[in-house]
């Protein structure tokens, strides 16, 4: 490790985090870097700094303090050393292990790739963890927001946030089109035009299972029920419908004992409820209209029934399988229904990178929108947090915008650390202050009788309520 980066030298008196054999090792006294962020991120971040200082020394009194370090990235990290994302601040993040950061611009059509993603896929924070829960007194356009509790696991290296993209008019551009319509194409009758720009969306088995793996696990821990897998498969049959079959796959390879998937267990079902079915009963229930279909296909019917009573008849059966952990799937244009018609339905979705991208906004949408809608990106052996919204330039440095996706990204990250005693207090001190409807302008348009707080009031406030 170095005691400096772009030349600013690391605070006194904090230690690093470590990692070893799986697990981080937190000192009482961390160095934490954070990326301020673009835009409104330099109020928030203020805001936050404050309430977070605030939060742990109530929490220990001293024994226990955050070395904040300063990391520059995107505009702050140009107008100083020209250049947006600079290698010294990815070693510090590298180095420091946990961060947290502010939203970083991208500009749309041209000019630099996300810096965001860019930290993402060299640290190989491949699990974006965003969980969306209603806290009481939040405005919400629906009628039961209460009854939404997700954590969505978003994919969060690959998919076409690779950034492999060819510009419309390119000689690049040009040579992969012809190469599709000449040679991969020339049997069929599917054309590319030659006037178009073109994308790529890798997904892969080790991206896809890694990630599954992560939410599984996570579910398993914190005594979820239900893990959805979210794609686009029936289209995109070789990337998200192999997405949908390698989470499967992790999920009965890996964790057999306690899981059972939608498909097991309507077999399972069928035969606790008669115990006299037969296989092709069975299997006429799980596939409504098997008769019409093909002998393959049915002796394929066939075969899954008998495979699942004989595999894990025993394990599962009797009821036994309402005990475990549900994996299913849904695609991903239902879902955004679902979570909206039957909340209750849903508790861990995990997704490839762009259905996770849009479901994360939407899903947050629901329980009172982006200034409440926090998230971490995780990988082995390093943690960055941050808010799942953008810099809402428009409100760049007006002191408005609200500051609750940092501050509960915040309260992320103290749980990661093991220090769940600043966590609660922020926690708490949060929607303490939304019920006494002291709110920054996003909830205060929504509300009766609200007071519109600034951001800073706002996290003064939450510190006087902690
Ligand atoms: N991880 C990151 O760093 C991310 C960066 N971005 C980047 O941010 C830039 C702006 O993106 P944009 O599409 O405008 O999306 P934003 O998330 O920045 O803002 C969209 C709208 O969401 C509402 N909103 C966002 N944050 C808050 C908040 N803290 N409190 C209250 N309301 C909030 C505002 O709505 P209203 O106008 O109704 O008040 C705002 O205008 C882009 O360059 C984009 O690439 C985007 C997402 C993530
Ligand atoms: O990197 C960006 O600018 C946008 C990223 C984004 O929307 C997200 O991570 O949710
Ligand atoms: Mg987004």
């Amino acid at each position: 490790m170095q005691n400096s980066y772009n030349g600013f030298p690391l605070p006194e008196g904090g230690e690093a985090i470590q990692y070893a054999g799986g697990k981080f090792q937190i000192p009482n006294h961390p160095i934490i870097p954070f990326i301020e962020g673009d835009g409104t991120g330099r109020d928030i971040w203020r805001a936050s700094q404050r309430v977070f200082d605030a939060a742990v020394e109530k929490a220990y009194g001293g024994k226990r303090s955050v070395k904040w370090y300063e990391i520059y990235a995107g505009e702050k990290a140009y107008r100083q050393f020209g250049t947006w994302l600079p290698d010294e601040s990815v070693n510090a993040a590298r180095d420091l292990r946990v961060s947290i950061k502010g939203p970083l611009t991208t500009p749309v059509g041209g000019g630099i790739r996300s810096l965001n993603v860019a930290l993402r896929q060299i640290l190989d924070l491949y699990a974006c963890v965003r969980p969306v829960k209603y806290y009481s007194g939040v405005p919400s356009p629906v009628k039961h927001p209460e009854k939404l509790d997700i954590v969505l696991f978003r994919e969060n290296t690959e998919d076409v946030y690779a950034g492999i993209e060819f510009k419309q008019g390119t000689e690049d551009a040009k040579r992969i089109i012809d190469f599709l319509n000449k040679d991969l194409l020339k049997n069929t009758k599917k054309r590319v035009r030659e006037d178009s720009g073109v994308g790529i969306k890798p997904i892969s088995i080790f991206g896809t299972k890694r990630l599954v793996r992560y939410a599984i696990k996570h579910a398993l821990e914190s005594g979820r029920k239900t893990v959805t897998l979210v794609h686009k498969g029936n289209i995109q049959k070789f990337t998200e419908g192999a997405f949908r079959e390698w989470g499967y796959e992790v999920a009965v390879d890996e964790f057999r004992d306690s899981v059972v998937t939608e498909r097991e267990s309507w077999i399972l079902g069928n035969k606790d409820a008669n115990a006299d079915l037969s296989v092709e009963q069975n299997a006429a229930l799980i596939e409504p209209g098997l008769e019409f279909g093909s002998d393959d296909f049915r002796k394929e019917l066939y075969a899954e029934v008998k495979h699942v009573l004989e595999t894990i008849g025993a394990t599962h059966g009797n009821g036994k399988w309402k005990q475990k952990l549900l994996i299913n799937d849904r695609i991903a244009d239902s879902i955004f229904q679902q979570i909206i018609i039957r909340p209750e339905d849903y508790s861990v979705l995990a997704a490839p990178n762009l259905n996770g991208d849009y479901i994360s906004d939407a899903a947050a949408a629901q329980v009172g929108g982006l200034g409440i809608a926090p998230g971490a990106n995780i990988g082995d052996g390093y943690a960055v947090f941050e808010a799942t919204h953008g810099t809402a330039p428009k409100y760049a440095d007006k002191d408005v915008i609200n500051p609750g996706s940092v501050l509960l990204s915040g309260v992320m990250m103290f749980e990661f650390l093991g220090w769940g005693e600043a966590a609660k207090l922020i926690e708490s001190s949060l929607e303490k202050t939304i019920q006494q409807k002291f709110v920054t302008y996003d909830f205060e348009r929504q509300m009766q009788g609200a007071t519109k707080a600034k951001t800073s009031e706002f996290a003064t406030r939450m510190i006087e309520n902690m």
